[in-house]
């Protein structure tokens, strides 16, 4: 049934870990499986065959041909990144919650993940909760309301869906970043056009525009700008005049504007590669979480969601603070990133010394500025090292540590550094994970090595998406 590069329509009738939607196709031999990211119960989609097993195949959508009866069509714009903009939140949260736990019976072995699952934490904002956007420019332009593809175009908004070249322009809010920013987006591009110079051609990889990227502090409500070309046509190009049009169409909330140029043809991977060069203002925004300051710039790393990090952090910390701590203990930060947790942590208890470990340099130095800033330097020690690397180089902390936060990236931790992690002896482990495939996974590692996995919490970070962020606490028996 079905070969590689066929295009189907099949009616979606279950959810599957990760935002994926089943259809089940009835054969003399039973069902065969079909897997269709990014679409919800009750679609009737069009989608192209991706991978062929014998039972199943995965395919990627192509478009929704009939919604399902649970969408709640708005006046958002939908975009490729956030597929489930239309399906009421309360339904995607329930998708969620029982797609994960039963990838954690299936990856991790926990049968009886339900009498271990602790809690569901929504997001506090549904719509406009994301901090950081990026919009591509492309001359290749995918007309939504025809279908038709245009070249020689001006296109400003996102790939279209399962292409690398085509941009369908974001004419309204997304409802997922910024709305002010996002309804004069198209003012942005009617200024941009009339320069006369052109956006970028991905497969040709040549053109002036190639991005535009935002980031918000929703404390100070202000925006940072980064705006990057080629330098190709250069000479031609008024960066001040632009600068002063961001100015007049959103005033004070234009916290700075920055200039990259970047002539590299890699698309998205270098887009905050070049030179950059700051037009005006401050390259930075200072974001509030639960009292403590955080400077951020372009580049660096921090949650999407502020408002449901705060629940995502308190919650991570009140599952720490359910075991004793020693006084002057030593409280493990590992993938620390911007030293987020642990600064927060130093804020509840003043007594035990916080060890960050994050492989990136610059994050790094972001947690050190921003720890001196919050008058925290005292208690908190941040180390730019890969955490295996680190954990063999200093048996020292072995036996000392209570308790360790683990918050590694979407591929989890690697088998021999979460050997060593093991190795340190705490007696609890707060494991918080953006990916709850690869935590069920080192779950088993961990209940293999003696720990037990006592409690388990979702929380909502990416409404609209196929994303959940998750928490598990371990004690050692
Ligand atoms: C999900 S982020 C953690 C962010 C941080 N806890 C926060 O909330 O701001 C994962 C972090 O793991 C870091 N990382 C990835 N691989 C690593 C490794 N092998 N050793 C140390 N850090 C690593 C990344 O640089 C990234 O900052």
């Amino acid at each position: 049934m079905f070969h590689r590069g066929e295009l189907i329509t099949v009616t979606i009738s279950g959810y599957a870990f990760g935002g994926n939607g089943v259809a089940k196709i009835p054969t003399d031999d039973g069902d065969f499986v079909v897997f269709v990211g990014n679409t919800f119960p009750g679609q009737v989609v069009q989608a192209r065959v991706d991978k062929k097993k014998k039972r199943y195949c995965e395919a990627k959508l192509i478009q929704v041909i009939e919604r399902s009866p649970l969408e709640v069509v708005s006046d958002f714009q939908e975009i490729s990144g956030a597929p489930y903009i239309y399906v009421p939140v309360a339904e995607q949260e329930k998708e969620k919650e029982q797609s994960t736990l039963e990838i954690y019976r299936k990856l991790g072995g926990f049968q009886d993940i339900k009498e271990r699952f602790d809690t569901f934490i929504s997001s506090p904002v549904h719509y406009f909760y994301r901090n950081k956007m990026e919009y591509s420019f492309s001359c290749i332009e995918h007309n939504m309301e025809t279908g038709e593809d245009i070249d020689d175009a001006f296109a400003v908004g996102f790939k279209r869906r399962g292409t690398w070249w085509k941009v369908e322009n974001l004419n309204k809010p997304s409802g997922m970043f910024d709305q002010e920013w996002e309804t004069k987006l198209i003012q942005i591009r009617n200024y941009l056009k009339l320069s006369e110079l052109p956006a970028w051609h991905p497969p040709k990889k040549t053109g002036f525009f190639r991005h535009i990227i935002v980031r918000k502090s929703f404390d100070q409500d202000q925006l940072l700008v980064n705006l990057v070309t080629s330098s190709e046509g250069l000479k031609q190009f008024d960066v001040e005049a632009f600068g002063l049009l961001l100015k007049q169409l959103f005033g004070e909330r234009i916290a700075g504007f920055q200039h990259t140029i970047n002539d590299d043809v890699a698309d998205r991977s270098k887009i905050e590669n070049g030179s950059c060069k700051l037009v005006f203002g401050k390259p930075i925004v200072i974001e509030k979480l639960l009292g403590l300051s955080f400077e951020i710039s372009m580049e660096s790393f921090f949650q999407t969601n502020p408002k449901s990090a705060e629940l995502l952090y308190t919650k991570a910390l009140d599952y720490v603070f359910e075991e004793t701590i020693p006084e002057n203990d030593i409280v493990m930060d590992l993938f620390c990133g911007t030293g987020t947790i642990g600064q927060i942590l130093a804020t509840r208890r003043k007594d035990v010394k916080i060890v960050g470990v994050d492989i990136v340099a610059e994050a790094i130095e972001d947690a050190r500025r921003n720890a001196r800033h919050n008058g925290l330097e005292n208690a908190v020690e941040f180390y730019a090292a890969d955490v295996g690397k680190f954990l063999r180089e200093h048996p020292e902390f072995s036996g000392r540590i209570s308790s360790i936060i683990l918050d590694p990236p979407r591929a989890g931790i690697a088998p021999k550094t979460l050997q060593k992690v093991i190795d340190l002896g705490a007696k609890n482990i707060v494991y918080v994970s953006c990916n709850p495939s690869t935590q069920a996974r080192d779950a088993d590692t961990l209940r293999k090595a003696g720990y037990e996995l006592e409690k388990l919490s979702l929380v909502d970070q990416f409404p609209h998406t196929g994303h959940i962020e998750a928490i598990a606490k371990f004690k050692k028996k």
